[in-house]
């Protein structure tokens, strides 16, 4: 099957079905849909203070014809601004080290992954791009993006993640390597990755891999095992750089192109975000099950801050008949991939997780996204400050942006139980000035029509 510029599976629609048999309402509501998304993507990209605006067409990028060739054919027509802005300055010889910032699901994997295949002599077989990502999920996305662009080039690909390499390989011959921080440290110690070939490195979600207080120490080993010799082009991209990493982020990447967007211009427009007041914590559960209807209306990801509170959900909404799936880190790897592949087939509807696929995770269908927990700052000003938990801005704006992709509409919901919880979402608001609406927990049918509208 393939999947268009939009990500829907269209062509095999009109191939499957005989001329004389009628289309259902899901194939209509699909092609509908489908029709609907082309038409207001043109629309954006051909609107100047879109994300999606460009002047240029890929050829005008400098790119080679054999992407250009895996660029068609995964259904694009046009770059997005930061596709447009950021390809030249990537491409450019002698290479130069980016900052680049862009709101979520505006393409940014694109940008680095096409880099990364510019830059790689595929007659020599040895590692030449690295590239991190915070979760093995994420890794297996991007490196779905790298075999799909490279789909007409001769490139090799390995992943650095946990538990995938097979026992005995000494030696990765592969051209890119995409992978989670502690593994590719691993696999460059032992020699199994020889770095002395390697042009580009690139960090996706790259504020939360160079953060002191999350990966940033494993990334820096990363980097600091590359050659001396300044010939690494390093690509460092979020939608968010907060500025606790910004300065830090100047010298992981010295000289670096910065494409770099205001605080108000990163929460995505055509993402409608809602509050529901509920009463309890034991409250928040019923307004979820009352939810789940409109949760399976197109896909939904309900997050929560911890791991058990995202298993004991599960478990008791499948207990009372529901279909839901949860995906956390303390799963086993295998279980993990299992568990994703299943959601992005659309098997699963709704997937009730934590902070651990809050970002870059590129499921299209995704309309609705929960934050059943409010995201909290880990200790840097909460609890261990002594004062009430923060907030976490970035990661409330890398949650939300699950759905929206790519000029899509969406919508979130957050759960507000208690004051603290009040005084935390006010404070979301504010920073990211973007107005967050009431809906009523008790009129499902009011809630339905105010949710439906705003999908139009
Ligand atoms: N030029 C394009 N035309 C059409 N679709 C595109 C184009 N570029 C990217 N896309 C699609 O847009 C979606 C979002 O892209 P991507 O995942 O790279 O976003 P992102 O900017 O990395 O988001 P995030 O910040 O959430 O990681 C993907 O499904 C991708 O295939």
């Amino acid at each position: 099957m393939e999947k268009d510029a939009d990500g829907f599976y269209t062509a095999p629609v009109a191939a499957v079905l005989p001329s004389t048999v009628a289309p259902s309402k899901d194939m209509t509501d699909l092609i509908k849909s489908t029709f609907e998304v082309h038409v207001t993507l043109a629309q954006q990209q051909e609107d100047k203070s879109s994300p999606l605006y460009s002047v240029k067409s890929f050829e005008e990028l400098g790119l080679h014809a054999d992407l250009l060739k895996g660029i068609y054919d995964m259904g694009f027509t046009r770059p997005s601004k930061i596709q447009e802005s950021a390809l030249p300055l990537l491409l450019r010889d002698p290479p130069q080290n980016m900052i680049g910032q862009s709101q979520s699901g505006t393409g940014k994997t694109a940008a680095f992954v096409l880099t990364m295949l510019s830059r790689v002599d595929f007659a020599k077989n040895k590692p030449q791009a690295l590239c991190l990502a915070p979760s093995r999920e994420l890794a297996r996305q991007i490196m779905s993006v790298v075999a799909a662009m490279g789909k007409f080039t001769a490139v090799q690909t390995e992943y650095a993640i946990k538990d995938h390499l097979p026992r005995g390989v000494t030696n990765i011959t592969a051209h890119v390597v995409v992978g989670t921080p502690g593994t590719m440290t691993d696999l460059i110690r032992r020699r199994v990755i020889d770095v002395s070939d390697v042009k580009v490195f690139v960090l996706d979600e790259a504020d939360n891999m160079l953060d002191k207080d999350g990966l940033g120490d494993q990334t820096l080993r990363v980097k600091n095992m590359l050659p001396r010799n300044g010939q690494t082009q390093i690509i460092l991209f979020s939608a968010t750089f907060p500025d606790h990493v910004r300065t830090f982020a100047s010298k992981f990447a010295p000289n670096a192109n910065k494409i770099e967007l205001q605080r108000n211009e990163l929460a995505v427009d055509s993402i409608k975000q809602f509050y529901m007041d509920c009463r309890s914590e034991e409250h928040k559960y019923d307004v979820l099950v009352s939810l789940y209807q409109l949760l399976t209306v197109g896909q939904s990801i309900i997050f929560c801050q911890q791991r058990r509170t995202a298993d004991r959900i599960a478990q008791r909404m499948t207990t009372e008949g529901h279909k839901v799936a949860s995906l956390h880190g303390a799963k086993e790897g295998a279980e993990r991939d299992a568990i994703i592949d299943g959601f992005r087939e659309g098997r699963e509807k709704v997937l009730i997780t934590t902070n651990v696929i809050s970002r870059g995770i590129d499921v299209l269908q995704v309309n609705m996204v929960v934050n059943y927990d409010l995201p909290l700052m880990n200790d840097r000003e909460g609890a261990g400050g002594g004062g009430d938990p923060q907030p976490d801005i970035e990661t409330y704006i890398h949650r939300i942006g699950r759905t929206g992709r790519f000029g899509r509409k969406g919508i979130s919901i957050n759960f507000v139980h208690d004051q603290n919880t009040w005084v935390q979402m006010g404070i979301i608001e504010k920073a990211t000035g973007k107005p967050i609406e009431r809906i009523q927990t008790t009129d499902l049918d009011v809630m339905e029509e105010q949710m439906k509208k705003s999908m139009k």
